[in-house]
């Protein structure tokens, strides 16, 4: 049994407020002006990967402090009692075992006195039987052609995980198929990917864990209408449906075929599910090889984080590097910045996993906590920050820690296009660190020719703060390997901060009271009387759309 210990009530709390007195006014650019060897002590490497977190507010004391908070957490036994099925999602009474779908040792994994493994490899079999068919072409459509287009239709976990990983992996993509995301349940979604798409070439896969998902049923009800209307028997659908679900009795209740289904367990989170069968379109459309190997490189990771000393232990240091910013620093918010369009998903795929798994504010025993705990995380491709938001990182109000993620290796060499890239990104990393001090400026302005006057209304504006802290994760290419491990870096990363936070990191009742309360609303908007039942809002509301829909 862990303690649940809220980490402000450990030791290494408090010897981080010193750790805090000693750093906040501190520079980083200082800590490398006093150490040379800064670098290599604060950077990790894993495989083709590199971990620079050397342009921190971060020194060894420090390090060692939240290595002790980690360790006085109980961070160890949390750990093995994930990886060995323990119901570590306790209010669900549910194991946490996404690592057991990518676990290519094939060791016995046991929930409940049963070893996982053998449904995980019969289920992969099915996926590779089956996207193998898709690719070949051997599966045929209720015409008898060849598959060509993929309509992914989930949402949340159901839908993030795979579109990331399809747009992160496209040059590994099969040239004759496509494949297309429907996830909202605004009809503008479904619409516009139906206008793209035959009838007798397109394969649904209906992706859901609980297969009761409103937005996911009703925009599935809607396909399978549409379909219906070019192929006109209900037995063709057989041919143009799968299910990806866990609840067998849904799936038949939708008229999809047991056959034609593909579990996944309770054991698996929707928002880390894409390494189950929730990652079918990736199969299809990267082939099956493609889909092992961004398995095999998550599960190197699952080793490296299991079997690495805490020091060197990436998730382990990016995770205390997180809480060190936002319970001393205050900080509210981490950003993502790939150096890479492929990965333009990556930042909003972590959105779901980060902030539906550690935005909580009750600790494991059932009170309210009394420090930060999930950060808000949001990002986009660097380049294109660069400029729109990056103004506020470089010298707005708010501390931002960022992660810089990008290839040595461009997937499409174009002239010097690479080079700026990267350049761009070392150049990132290197202003928000050392910023601009008024003497720079100054000098800078003088050189233009700028009178004194000039540059005494000027400078100020052109001030850069710096000291805005940084990881930088340098790999050697984005193939499905690397993309496997950086997934995985930064799963484990989430599950490290919420042992520390001593919140449970698996469940998310704070998604059910909008749904709840939808079901409430939809009823009173599909009628014409006057709604009286809310909030004077709320009714307004509702009642001003009554008018305006005329
Ligand atoms: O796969 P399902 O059951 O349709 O759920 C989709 C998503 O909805 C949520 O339950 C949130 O409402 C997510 O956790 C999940 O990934």
């Amino acid at each position: 049994m862990l303690k649940n210990i809220d980490p402000v009530e450990t030791h290494a709390w408090e010897k981080l407020g010193h750790c805090y007195a000693a750093l906040k006014d501190q520079h980083i650019k200082t800590l490398f002006a006093e150490d040379p060897g800064r670098f290599a002590t604060f950077s990790a490497r894993f495989e083709t990967m590199l971990v620079d977190y050397s342009k921190n507010l971060l020194d060894e004391a420090t390090l060692q402090a939240l290595l002790e908070l980690a360790r006085e957490c109980e961070l160890p036994d949390a750990m093995e009692r994930m990886f060995a099925g323990d119901k570590i999602n306790k209010l669900e009474n549910r194991a946490v075992l996404h690592t057991a779908l990518r676990n290519r040792s094939n060791e016995p994994v046991m929930v409940d006195g049963q070893d996982v493994m053998p449904e995980v490899n019969r289920v992969l079999e099915q996926v590779k039987k089956f996207s193998e068919s898709i690719i070949n072409g051997n599966w045929k459509g209720y015409t008898g052609k060849p598959i060509k287009s993929i309509v992914n239709i989930g949402i949340g976990g159901s839908d993030l995980g795979p579109y990331m990983v399809t747009e992160a992996l496209k040059p590994y993509k099969q040239p004759h198929l496509e494949a297309f995301f429907v996830s909202n349940i605004d009809g503008t979604h479904l619409v516009e990917v139906l206008k793209k798409v035959d009838p007798e070439t397109t394969l649904f896969l209906i992706a859901s864990k609980t297969f009761t998902t409103q937005e996911t049923m009703t925009n599935a009800a809607s396909a399978k209408k549409w379909f219906l209307e070019s192929a006109k028997v209900e037995k063709e659908v057989a041919k143009h449906f799968v299910a990806i679900s866990t609840n067998l009795e849904a799936v038949k209740a939708f008229g999809i075929a047991e056959e034609n289904m593909f579990v996944f367990w309770d054991w698996v989170g929707g928002r880390f599910s894409l390494w189950s069968s929730i990652g079918l379109s990736i199969a299809c459309m990267l082939g099956f090889e493609n889909f092992v190997q961004l398995l095999e490189g998550a599960h190197a990771m699952d080793k490296h984080f299991r079997e690495t000393e805490f020091r060197n232990n990436i998730p382990v240091l990016l995770a205390l590097i997180g809480i060190w910013y936002s319970d001393f620093f205050n900080a509210c918010t981490e950003v993502i910045l790939p150096y890479n369009q492929y990965m333009h998903r990556f930042p909003a795929y972590f959105q779901q996993a980060n902030m539906e798994s550690n935005g909580k504010s009750v600790n494991r025993n059932g009170r309210e906590v009394g420090y930060k705990t999930g950060p808000i995380v949001w990002g986009e491709p660097g380049v294109n920050g660069q400029h729109a938001f990056y103004q506020l990182i470089h010298q707005g109000t708010h501390l931002i820690p960022a992660d810089f993620l990008v290839p040595a290796i461009s997937q499409n060499p174009l002239g010097e296009h690479h080079e700026i890239l990267l350049s761009n990104f070392i150049a990132q990393t290197e202003a928000l660190m050392n910023g601009k001090t008024m003497e720079e400026v100054t000098e800078e302005l003088r050189k233009e020719g700028k009178t004194e006057e000039e540059i005494e209304e000027l400078a100020p504006f052109k001030v850069f703060p710096g000291n805005k802290p940084t990881n930088s994760i340098l790999f050697k290419k984005l193939d499905p390997r690397t993309l496997g491990s950086l997934i995985a870096m930064y799963e484990h990363k989430i599950f490290v901060q919420g042992v520390i936070w001593n919140i449970y990191s698996y469940d998310q009742w704070g998604v059910e009271l909008g749904k709840q309360l939808a079901k409430k609303v939809l009823p009173e908007l599909q009628n014409e009387k006057e709604i009286t039942s809310h909030d004077a809002s709320t009714n307004g509301l509702i009642n001003a759309w009554k008018t305006m829909r005329r």
